[in-house]
């Protein structure tokens, strides 16, 4: 039997091919048609059970969703750039998750393994020293851009898959490898939960490269994630003539201005770390008109679910005063949340001992004290904790060009076959593991 090792090597090509491939065809949450039939043509070509679209992602729990008008477009747009027409139709309206199963026929837990497939809304850089656009690679489409590694994520799914069908006969159990949509902004994973996703899963594993952490260490049980809760706010006015009948207007967009001023001062609370941040402020429509529309896209966080509800409570108090200061409408959207989430040690115990013993880390450690962001894998880790599994959120560190969100992120593609090699060693090493289940 070949090793795993020898398995992951041969891979090496494909990985990057893939990785490439998605990176350039970058397609934002919800709409990441292209990406979700590519994954789905290789892991039913592999032999993988696939549950698609509706079957995976209740459509009213759905949070963030763009407009119709723009779910078509982009779902043409991604039939233009390869997207394969014989899968299109199961992911359609904005539906692209997918689960797939490999029933070992022999006893064992469910090990699921979750990666997300999102990319961000950002317009990738163009710059020559950026690797990316130097070989090619650089995202086409506009406003899109892999710049928090799930490109990475993506291709790690798609090679553990690969080496786990490989050594099928080795495994005992059930895999269930789940390809999520909408991470960003965390309003993919709680749809996935309600369609009952992880509901069978025993052992849950979560992951992310980068985010800081150095290259050749790896962090098995993450649990530094930020509660949050997205908003949009409408303030709706009246226009006036900003010369002749100003007192006649209802400024929407002083409001939304004094809203953005006092959202940002409410960081304080004794429960520990909290955010808030005013990331998108449109407003008006023209120099001489008194503006009767505004938008702000908003964000609360906090080191607990309790701090990031009393900051959310708190904005939307701040939202409705400075509505009423300027005697304008305003109307609040909920557009995504996560959790706050700690592992379960035992698994964390597990993937440490399994990393110590690959060989293959400079470090392996537990945890990182560091105030993170937010993941809306930590719905799918509580539902698995619920019922009484083990679960954790693993980061493979790696060196990056920039830091997660910029223009000219990238990462080392070294850091994908060492994270197949762990995620493949815990499915294949399950049968170690000592704690409950
Ligand atoms: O809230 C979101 O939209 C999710 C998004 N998630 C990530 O960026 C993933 C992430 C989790 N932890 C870290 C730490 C550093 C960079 C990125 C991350 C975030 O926090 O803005």
């Amino acid at each position: 039997m070949r090793p795993l090792s020898e398995h992951v090597c041969a891979l090496l090509p494909k990985l990057q091919q893939w990785r490439r491939d998605f990176h350039h065809y970058a397609e934002s949450g919800w709409l990441e048609f292209r990406t979700a039939t590519l994954v789905a043509e290789e892991l039913h070509k592999l032999g993988y059970q696939l549950e698609l679209g509706r079957e995976v992602i209740d459509a009213d729990a759905r949070m963030g969703l763009p407009d119709e008008a723009v779910l078509k477009q982009q779902e043409a747009r991604a039939l233009q750039q390869g997207a394969l027409p014989q899968w299109i139709s199961h992911f359609s309206g904005g539906f692209c998750g997918i689960v797939a199963t490999l029933e070992t026929g022999r006893p064992g837990p469910v090990m699921g393994f979750r990666v997300d497939m999102d990319a961000l809304d950002l317009n990738e850089s163009q710059a020559g020293d950026h690797l990316p656009q130097r070989e090619g690679f650089a995202s086409c489409n506009a406003g899109m851009m892999h710049a928090c590694a799930h490109d990475g994520h993506t291709t790690i799914g798609l090679g553990l898959a690969s080496v786990l069908m490989a050594m099928k006969d080795e495994l005992s159990g059930t895999i269930k490898l789940i390809f999520q949509p909408a991470e960003e902004g965390v309003r993919g994973a709680k749809a996935m939960v309600a369609a009952g996703a992880v509901d069978d899963v025993d052992r849950f594993t979560a992951i992310h490269i980068g985010t800081g952490v150095p290259a050749g260490e790896v962090v098995c049980g993450s649990d530094s994630f930020l509660a949050t809760t997205k908003l949009d706010v409408h303030f709706t006015g009246v226009g006036a003539h900003a010369g002749g009948r100003p007192e006649e207007g209802r400024n929407a967009l002083l409001a939304a201005a004094q809203a953005t001023l006092a959202l940002h001062g409410l960081t304080q609370h004794s429960g520990g770390v909290a955010r808030v941040n005013v990331g998108v402020l449109q407003a008006g429509t023209g120099r001489n008109v008194v503006a009767d529309c505004a938008l702000l896209k908003v964000e609360t966080r906090g080191v607990t679910n309790q701090v990031n509800d009393d900051i959310y409570q708190q904005a939307l108090r701040v939202i409705a005063g400075a509505a009423a200061m300027y005697g304008v409408e305003q109307q609040v959207s909920l557009m995504g949340a996560a959790r706050s989430c700690t592992p379960t040690q035992p698994w964390v115990d597990f993937i440490h001992q399994q990393a110590d013993a690959l060989g293959i880390f400079d470090s392996v450690v537990d945890r990182k004290a560091q105030a993170a962001g937010s993941e809306d894998a930590t719905y799918m880790m509580e539902r698995v904790k619920q019922r009484g599994g083990q679960a954790s959120y693993v980061i493979f560190g790696c060196d990056l060009a920039a830091g997660h969100h910029n223009a000219k992120f990238d990462f080392d593609e070294r850091v994908m076959p060492d994270a197949i090699t762990l995620l493949a060693t815990l499915a294949l090493n399950q049968a170690q593991f000592g704690g409950s289940r």
